[in-house]
């Protein structure tokens, strides 16, 4: 666990610039194996914390304990060798192979060449980029693939804790979104300690176990799990900054219940266009590919058999007992307002509607906003 102990860090006044509080009496926990996400606006003090939890930064006043021991009494290059670290840019060295900037950190902790680089080649496979991608060179990989590389980097001499410095937002949004989930599989798996930074809130819900807000001037706005945090912002400013739609993004912690689902009717790729008339008296027909579904037609406009680029992909498609978001969304979005639902392999299982998700939501018991259950852990405010 790292606890922050009424951390305060101000930098003193330089060429006409007033001395500065970046981070104000902050305490708080992030606990092992868990991610915890410092979010807020520009400049509020979260790359500042971060860095003190490695010592690039040493707190002016107050304690940050790893495992319950005090970090200022731990040399540096020693703390460092237990916490991997990964920033924006990736930081990769521009000379060096992949597989070599992954092995840096190893080689440079005594593990041998030849043994770093195996372990270097292992870590690059786990994050996504496997085989011959590890000669290249980091100019010869896209952005997000960078970004990967400054993952396996942190993860290659296997430090319990790990600091993210918004580590995906250079990437453009659908990359991004692959490394976040991907990043959520890889943790799955390794359960490090991590202390996540990113002044973006959606990422914050997203990735965080727990999420604290944090507020200019370096003070702890709220801290709290994604759902809490999205059911019972603490005052204003984290009501604003978690943003408008927070009721409708609460759902996708909300795990569907038994949905009442129609059996719908489905004609596989290749489908003549007499037989797709033939399989519905409805307007919209879903078309599948061994049992996956693919997209709708509307059989009375079609001319040929059925191939993909004819098929509207419009409906986004939901597991079955996947979040309720998911579900609501996948009914909302299909052409014929029947929402698609599938088995964890993804095939077909049946349709709901959009008004029986939503008779769900109403009856969906929502432990997380029952303040007298959970008390709200924040700072208190001014
Ligand atoms: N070395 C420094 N000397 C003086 N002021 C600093 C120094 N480092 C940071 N600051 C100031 O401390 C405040 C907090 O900075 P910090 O980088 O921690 O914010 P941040 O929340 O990470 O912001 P951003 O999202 O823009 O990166 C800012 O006002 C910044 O200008």
């Amino acid at each position: 666990m790292i606890r922050f102990e009424q951390v305060t860090k101000s930098f003193p006044a330089t060429g006409g610039r007033e001395s500065m509080v970046a981070v104000d009496e902050l305490s708080l926990e992030a606990p092992t194996g868990q991610i915890t996400v410092l979010v807020g606006p520009s400049g509020c003090g979260k790359t500042t914390s971060l860095r003190m939890i490695n010592r690039m930064i040493d707190p002016t006043s107050g304690r940050i304990l790893i495992d319950d021991q005090d970090i200022a009494s731990v040399n540096p290059a020693r703390l460092r060798r237990g916490i991997g670290y990964v920033i924006q840019s990736a930081g990769l060295f521009p000379h060096r192979t992949v597989v070599d900037n992954v092995a840096t950190v190893p080689m440079l902790l005594g593990t041998g060449r030849k043994k770093a680089r195996d372990r270097a080649r292992e870590v690059l496979e786990l994050v996504g980029l496997p085989g011959d991608f590890a000669e290249r060179y980091p100019s010869q990989l896209s952005g997000g693939q960078q970004q990967r590389v400054g993952v396996a980097r942190a993860l290659a001499a296997d430090p319990p804790v790990m600091l993210m410095d918004e580590p995906f937002s250079a990437v453009d949004p659908i990359v991004r979104e692959q490394l976040q989930d991907e990043f959520l599989r890889l943790q799955d798996e390794l359960g490090k300690t991590i202390v996540f930074v990113t002044h973006d809130i959606d990422e914050a819900i997203k990735l965080g176990d727990q999420v604290a807000v944090m507020r200019v001037g370096g003070r702890l706005a709220q801290l709290a799990e994604p759902a809490y945090l999205l059911a019972h912002p603490i005052d204003d400013f984290v009501a604003d900054f978690v943003g408008r739609d927070r009721g409708y993004r609460a759902l996708g912690f909300s795990e569907a219940p038994n949905l009442p689902m129609s059996n719908e009717p489905s004609v596989p790729l290749g489908t003549t266009p007499e037989e797709a008339r033939a399989a519905t008296s409805d307007r919209w027909l879903l078309v599948v590919d061994e049992e996956v579904p693919q997209g709708w037609v509307e059989p009375a406009r079609i001319e040929a058999p059925i191939e993909p680029s004819m098929l509207d992909r419009g409906g986004t498609v939901a597991r079955v007992h996947g979040p309720l978001r998911a579900s609501l969304d996948a009914a909302l979005s299909s052409p014929s307002r029947r929402g698609v639902l599938v088995d964890d392999d993804g095939r077909l299982v049946g349709t709901v509607r959009a008004a029986d998700v939503v008779q769900a939501i109403e009856r969906v018991e929502r432990p997380e906003i029952d303040p007298a259950e959970i008390a709200p852990t924040a700072a208190p405010v001014e």
